[in-house]
């Protein structure tokens, strides 16, 4: 049957709380006296111009276990999740052609992709709103003006004066749940098939598949609060780089990068936490992180398709080489370099890795083996389960100088990394010479 409807389409934002398009949507649902449609679209898949899948195994089953929460978060409230497994544009007008959809209510997209989809939507004459949503601050909030050429944002080229302007100042609130659920439409919600789940790694430090670390909104609350409450907030600064354990860092990554956590939620969570314990070095070092994930989101915004350039943001640099055998050695973890290959390993075993061991993996890929900057990119890709497009694309191109690194780039001295964060070879020995699985 024809109906007229209001659509959340569900986009990175995949949570109850904080969600400024989800209650806009259910907002206007019941203004209008119409049902509210929850849809959730299939995911850019395909093989990448590399030659290996663009989604891997853990970045897989984490988004459609994250669904699932979503879902049934949305049964709690009389609402359904349909699923259309189709690319976002073709579902939205498939769904066109059988109702009236008076309103799509989403979060505004940062990346090319994102954006594309957006503006052909808008194209073909889809009411699409657009909800700034999944950072610390909305555009209006930046104290940093528009550039007298091209109109756009002048966001500092570093993150340093970015972070000087930002840093004490404080991010809305974040929002509850949206406080009324209009009606669900009529007709079955339908659900993505399951992938095949990873064997579960003994040697993870965030098993994914443990109610612990579901990808999902619940756990994610959990954890934050857990977090806060342990002593592991006030030696924050002290332990973050180290490779292996487990409480050494916040490990918010997946849960903001999936959408089940929000920044401003993090940041509220801190300010309550420095209320009742006192402000730490700890804390303060968690929301300079939190700033930088920031820098990343605008920078994207601003750059957009040119971060994705050979040479991101310096037409004029020489292009990236390739060399096609030192990737695969990399990416398998055979590269000799006992740092970079456990780092390489734990990574396709779990799907995770410490921001050190990021770096120096990069580095290594980049200085060592003389593969492009932008296959590593794309294998981070692949396997991560906190990938975000914005800190993922923003910190290779750092790393390789082509983004917005003062000093040109990185590269990371190998032998001081080992003895500096795996003095005893722990962590080497763990992802060497144990065979997991
Ligand atoms: C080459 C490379 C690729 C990366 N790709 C991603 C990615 O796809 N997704 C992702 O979320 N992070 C990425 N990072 C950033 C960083 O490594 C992870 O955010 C961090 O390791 C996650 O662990 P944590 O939550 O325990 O971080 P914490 O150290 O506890 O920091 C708290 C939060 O701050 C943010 N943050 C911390 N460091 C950075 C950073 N360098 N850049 C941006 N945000 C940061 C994250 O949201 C993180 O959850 C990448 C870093 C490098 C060097």
């Amino acid at each position: 049957m024809r109906q007229d409807l209001v659509v959340w389409w569900v986009r990175e934002d995949q949570r109850l709380h904080d969600n400024p398009a989800l209650c806009a949507a259910c907002e206007d649902a019941r203004a209008r006296g119409v049902p509210l449609l929850c849809l959730a679209t299939e995911a850019p898949g395909g093989v990448t111009r590399w030659g290996f899948d663009r989604v891997g195994a853990h970045r897989r089953w984490v988004t459609w276990r994250r669904l699932q929460g979503l879902a049934a978060a949305l049964g709690r409230h009389g609402q359904g999740l349909r699923w259309l497994p189709l690319p976002a544009v073709e579902a939205l007008r498939a769904l066109q052609a059988d109702h009236r959809l008076v309103a799509i209510h989403a979060q505004q997209g940062l990346a090319p992709q994102e954006r594309a989809e957006e503006d052909a939507l808008l194209a073909q004459g889809l009411p699409v709103h657009r909800h700034e949503s999944g950072g610390l601050f909305t555009r209006a909030a930046l104290p940093f003006g528009q550039d007298v050429r091209t109109g756009a944002l002048a966001l500092p080229r570093s993150f340093t004066p970015f972070r000087a302007a930002m840093e004490h100042r404080s991010p809305p609130p974040p929002l509850g749940e949206p406080p009324h659920w209009p009606r669900r439409p009529q007709g079955p919600d339908g659900a993505p098939p399951p992938p095949d789940c990873p064997s579960a790694d003994p040697r993870s430090i965030h098993p994914y598949t443990t109610p612990a670390c579901d990808p999902g909104e619940a756990a994610a609350l959990q954890h934050l609060e857990r977090y806060l409450a342990s002593p592991a907030v006030a030696a924050y600064k002290q332990t973050r780089n180290a490779p292996s354990d487990a409480a050494a860092s916040t490990r918010w990554s997946p849960w903001l990068a999936g959408g089940a956590l929000s920044p401003r939620q993090a940041w509220a969570a801190l300010d309550a936490h420095d209320a009742a314990s006192g402000r730490s070095e700890g804390s303060h070092w968690i929301r300079v992180e939190l700033l930088w994930r920031e820098y990343f989101r605008w920078l994207m915004a601003v750059e957009g398709a040119r971060l994705y350039r050979p040479t991101g943001l310096h037409a004029d640099a020489p292009p990236p080489r390739h060399d096609a055998g030192g990737f695969e050695r990399w990416r398998a973890g055979r590269t000799g370099l006992p740092l970079v290959d456990a780092g390489m390993r734990e990574l396709a075993a779990t799907g995770w890795l410490s921001n050190r061991l990021r770096q120096v993996c990069a580095s290594a890929l980049l200085h060592e083996m003389g593969g492009d900057w932008r296959a590593g990119a794309a294998w981070f890709e692949a396997q991560l389960i906190d990938y975000d497009p914005q800190s993922n694309q923003g910190n290779w191109a750092y790393i390789a100088g082509y983004g917005t690194d003062p000093r040109g780039g990185r590269r990371f001295d190998l032998a001081w990394q080992a003895r500096q964060h795996d003095p005893d070879g722990r962590y080497v020995a763990r992802w060497l010479d144990n065979p997991g699985p």
